[in-house]
């Protein structure tokens, strides 16, 4: 049996005469081409003239690289050919209005990881698509405010060794590859599911004195391996590039943590709400992950503001439930329980 190209999987997943589905399908067909296009540039490495050199800084005063704005002109280049609303972007303070009748809204990391762009290492475009609710030429901020439970369709593209596109169309995670022989997206993996155990953490530890009490006693049990409270040895891994730790964590389990810190601006963690934390939450939950503030669910946190930053934790779900605890009943946890002397209460 031949796998099925991302159109013919688009088109099973239209039927007859669904109006919202055949857009959504319809756009996420024309940001494969665009990711194509983008990939193309990419491939070029310091060779291409988008890789010149730094360029200003955005909305969050990030330094933005030229291929950051140019994969964004893609973007948005190709969001006018779909049925597309509103666009809203990383890189534009406001969203972009495209059309008042469309029903969809989307808002896209065009570039993530941009840290690496230079270094060749994986990057990625994050999307999220949302309905266009409201009157978008009176606000079209509104559309982008709604949690990320009111996604209709997300995910991203890795400029990885392989160009793959990890896709949630509301059920089960899929992940796409391009082939070069045909031409086109083929299905790679039709659904992911994250193992509940985790083996692997991820997280900046360069930032382990600006964390709080919660975060650096789950990272030094993590540490302490099977001589610790988990009884276990960990593995440890950090890309800095959102969407290649997520693939890994989507391909063999695992944990990722940005959360806030104390430094100057980080009080909420750096990675962004709308665009960043609520595709990647909800891909990691329609494979069976979870993925938190921390505390709390990401989806059904309420934007304030289209740019706003969210601590963000993600993966195997015992885990992440694992360091919830950590943050709220830290005296349930392992050698901190009275109770239970040097011995760990939850063996997640
Ligand atoms: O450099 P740090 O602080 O470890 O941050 C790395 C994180 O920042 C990001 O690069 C932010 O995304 P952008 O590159 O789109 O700004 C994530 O991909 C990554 O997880
Ligand atoms: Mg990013
Ligand atoms: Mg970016």
């Amino acid at each position: 049996m031949t796998a099925a190209t991302l159109d013919a999987v688009l088109n099973s997943y239209v039927g007859s005469g669904n109006a919202r589905r055949a857009a959504i399908a319809a756009t996420v067909h024309e940001l494969a081409q665009a990711a194509t296009k983008i990939r193309g540039t990419i491939n070029q490495g310091a060779l291409g003239k988008a890789f010149a050199g730094l360029r200003g800084a955005n909305t969050d005063g990030d330094v933005q690289k030229d291929l950051d704005i140019f994969a964004d002109d893609i973007l948005l280049d190709a969001m006018r050919r779909a049925p597309v609303g509103l666009y809203a972007s990383e890189e534009l303070e406001l969203p972009v209005l495209l059309d008042t009748d469309a029903e969809l809204a989307i808002a896209v990391d065009p570039l993530d990881g941009s840290s690496n762009i230079d270094t060749n290492v994986s990057i990625g475009t994050i999307f999220s698509l949302l309905p266009a609710t409201g009157a978008p030429d009176q606000n079209p901020a509104a559309p982008f405010l709604q949690a990320g439970t009111n996604q209709l369709a997300a995910g991203f593209f890795i400029y990885g060794p392989q160009l793959a596109l990890v896709l949630t169309l509301g059920s089960g995670t899929h992940v796409f590859v391009q082939s070069t022989r045909l031409g086109t997206f083929v299905q790679a993996y039709e659904s992911r599911i994250v193992p509940a155990r985790a083996h692997e953490f991820a997280i900046n530890a360069a930032n382990y004195r600006h964390w709080d009490e919660a975060v650096r006693l789950y990272v030094d049990d993590c540490l302490k391996g099977s001589e610790g409270p988990r009884e276990r040895d960990f593995n440890m891994r950090w890309i800095a590039s959102l969407v290649a730790d997520c693939y890994r964590i989507l391909m063999r389990g695992g944990v990722f943590l940005y959360p806030g810190d104390q430094r100057r601006g980080y009080t909420n963690g750096r990675l962004r709400l709308v665009y960043e934390a609520n595709p990647i939450a909800y891909l990691i939950e329609q494979a069976g992950g979870a993925a938190t503030d921390t505390i709390d669910r990401i989806l059904e946190i309420p934007p304030q503001s289209l740019h706003q930053r969210v601590p963000l934790v993600f993966g195997s779900s015992r885990e992440v439930a694992r360091i919830a605890r950590y943050h709220t009943d830290p005296s349930s946890i392992g050698e901190r329980s009275p109770l239970f002397g040097n011995r760990g209460l939850f063996r997640a």
